[in-house]
């Protein structure tokens, strides 16, 4: 199966609606961004299309209309709840819970606090989840597995918020942008916290159009009509022409320290807080170190994007006082995935693919055990029934990957908690 890519042009500004317009133009089904975004927020949001012209040139806009009333504002641990508990694609989630991630770590930096303090405003509102589940509904549905964008014009002047009359860029739009190019490029908020959000954490890199065989092209708008410059985010979509992303390999980092005086019932909790916070993997290796003394290396695998706060976890969550880091090439087979009927319920296939065939066909561990608990199977039972079920269905080695498998989103540091 060939990389489909996505290249967003952001350099007319981005905001959510915009990129779920975009998505939408390029083909992107609406009526399943709208069910997914039911599944996290039922009859709560409405979603409408709309063919305008902004300076001239033909979009499509976007409206998301709020059903219900809206609390003033939502923490963001109530948001990664309600994603947790939507029936939604694996991917949908995972990628709409590392933007709300990456918007509270940003929030969190402006107001001085932690994320976990964070009152989310507009941000949280519904029409914000609706655009960002709506933009990973997108994705989803067109199959694109990796993500580039231009950089960003962010605008200029003052803004009303609920925080008062902010500048711009506003606060979250400038801490969310560490490590981005951005521009003015005009006059006003080109750019909101959650475009923004959605471009630094579903996209690989900031670049210039990659090469690319055109498969399609869509054209978001903004609310307002500026003379001379359309006010609209593209997104051009197509097979990537240019060396793949398995011969180029992606950028990694590689964090490690060696600890001898944390208590051992406080690593299980340090490691999954890192793998919440956005690392590929976080591991353990018991080690005999300086002093001979019994202790363990921590190492710590994740995107370039995601150091900063891991360095800040790994010193709050242990005892360490020092950690070393290293730049790595990352080489990963790109993942598709198909869901499958067995007994009790649906489960997912992760299917791990080289050259179009399967090189790997693996149950998703989550579903076999969630189905064990809900039937009081033994989970090996389901397992097993799971392999069977998927080998029938001709997801085995060697075999193409079907045409109805949905490619991995391409944030990188999400998409390896896949892994
Ligand atoms: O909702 C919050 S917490 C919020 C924070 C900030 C900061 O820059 S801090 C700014 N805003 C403004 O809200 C609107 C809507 O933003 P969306 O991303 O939901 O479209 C926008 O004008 C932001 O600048 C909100
Ligand atoms: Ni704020």
């Amino acid at each position: 199966m060939p990389e489909r890519h996505a290249w967003i042009d952001a350099s007319a500004g981005v905001a959510g609606d915009m990129l779920l317009g975009a998505l939408t133009d390029a083909g992107a089904d609406l009526d399943f961004a709208q069910r997914c975004i039911d599944a996290v927020l039922p009859d709560s949001v409405r979603l409408r299309s709309e063919r305008v012209t902004r300076a001239g040139i033909a979009a499509i806009k976007v409206h998301v209309d709020v059903l219900v009333e809206d609390p003033p504002h939502r923490t963001w641990r109530t948001i990664a709840q309600l994603l947790a508990d939507a029936d939604l694609p694996e991917d949908v989630r995972q990628n709409a819970t590392a933007v709300f991630a990456k918007l509270a770590e940003a929030e969190a930096k402006v107001h001085g606090t932690t994320p976990e303090e964070i009152h989310f405003h507009e941000v949280g509102a519904l029409d914000s989840i609706a655009d960002v589940v709506g933009v990973c509904a997108g994705l989803h549905d067109l199959a694109i597995s990796s993500l580039t964008a231009s950089r960003v014009a962010v605008g200029s002047g003052t803004v009303k918020a609920a925080h008062g009359r902010i500048p711009v860029p506003v606060p979250a739009v400038t801490r969310l942008a560490s490590g981005w190019e951005l521009v003015a490029g005009g006059e006003g908020e080109l750019t909101t916290p959650t475009g923004m959000a959605l471009v630094v954490t579903l996209c690989r890199e900031c670049t210039d159009l990659p090469a690319l065989r055109m498969d399609s092209v869509g054209l978001g708008a903004g609310s307002k009509d500026f003379h001379g410059r359309a006010n609209v985010t593209r997104i051009l979509v197509g097979e990537r022409t240019s060396p793949s992303r398995q011969d180029r390999g992606d950028s990694a980092v590689l964090i490690e320290a060696n600890v001898d005086d944390l208590d051992p019932r406080l690593w299980p909790g340090a490691l999954a807080d890192l793998m919440a916070a956005g690392a590929s993997d976080a591991w353990l290796v018991p080690i005999t170190m300086k002093k001979g003394r019994p202790a363990h290396t921590l190492t710590v695998l994740s995107h370039p994007s995601a150091a900063d706060r891991l360095r800040e976890l790994i010193f709050t969550r242990t005892t360490t006082i020092g950690v070393r880091q290293t730049d790595y090439r990352k080489f990963a087979l790109p993942r598709a995935w198909v869901t499958i009927k067995i007994t009790g319920g649906e489960i997912m296939i992760k299917l791990a693919h080289r050259n179009g065939l399967i090189e790997q066909a693996t149950p998703e561990f989550d579903h076999i055990t969630k189905i064990a608990t809900a039937t009081g199977t033994p989970a090996q039972i389901v397992l097993s029934e799971a392999i069977a079920a998927a080998w029938t269905a001709g997801l085995r080695p060697g075999e193409p990957v079907p045409e109805n498998a949905h490619s991995t989103s391409s944030n990188p540091t999400e998409q390896e908690h896949l892994s």
